[in-house]
C-alpha cells in the first residue's frame, strides 16, 4: 500500500497553484474532463512526484465549499520558514499563526485550506535574518 495524494477542491485554480509554488510546490499533470466540467491538477515537491501529490479539482461550475470542519491541513517541511514566510507575505498572503518559535507556522490557501509549515529543527527567532528585516514584527 503506498500514499498518494489528498483532493482538496478549489474555486481559483491558478492562485491555489501560484500558492502553493510559493511553498515550493510544482505542477505535475492535469486533466480536463469534459463530460464531468472539471479539471484535476496535480502538484508535489520536486522529487516526491507520485508520491505525496495534493490534487486540486475545480468544478467548472460555481459551488460553495464552505464547512468542512472534519478536515484539518497539509503539511509541508521547509529549509528556512522565515523565508518560506517572507516569500509567501511578500505575496500577499497572510501568515495566520507566524513562526514565532522558529519551527512551526501556518497560512491558509486561496479557499481557506489550512496548511502547516514546518521547520526541521528550530531557527533562533532572535538570529538576525538579512532576508527578513520585519521578521520581529509579527
Ligand atoms: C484522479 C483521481 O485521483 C480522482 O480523485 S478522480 C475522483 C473523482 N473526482 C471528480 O469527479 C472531480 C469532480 C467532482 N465534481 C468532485 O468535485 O469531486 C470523484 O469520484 N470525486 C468524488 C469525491 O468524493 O472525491
Ligand atoms: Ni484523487
Amino acid at each position: 500500500m503506498k500514499y498518494l495524494h489528498t483532493m482538496i477542491r478549489v474555486s481559483d485554480p491558478q492562485a491555489t497553484i501560484r500558492f502553493f509554488e510559493l511553498i515550493g510546490l510544482k505542477e505535475v499533470r492535469r486533466f480536463d474532463n469534459e463530460g464531468g466540467r472539471f479539471t484535476l491538477i496535480f502538484l508535489a515537491a520536486p522529487g516526491q512526484e507520485g508520491v505525496a501529490e495534493v490534487e486540486l479539482t475545480h468544478n467548472w461550475d460555481p459551488e460553495d465549499y464552505g464547512g468542512g470542519r472534519n478536515f484539518g491541513h497539509l503539511a509541508y517541511r521547509v529549509d528556512n520558514i522565515y523565508e518560506t514566510c517572507q516569500r509567501l507575505m511578500d505575496a500577499g498572503v497572510t501568515i495566520n499563526r507566524p513562526p514565532r518559535d522558529g519551527h512551526m507556522a501556518f497560512v491558509k490557501t486561496p479557499d481557506g485550506i489550512s496548511v502547516e509549515l514546518l521547520q526541521d529543527g528550530r531557527l533562533d527567532p532572535a538570529k538576525p535574518w538579512a532576508s527578513m528585516p520585519n521578521v520581529g514584527t509579527w
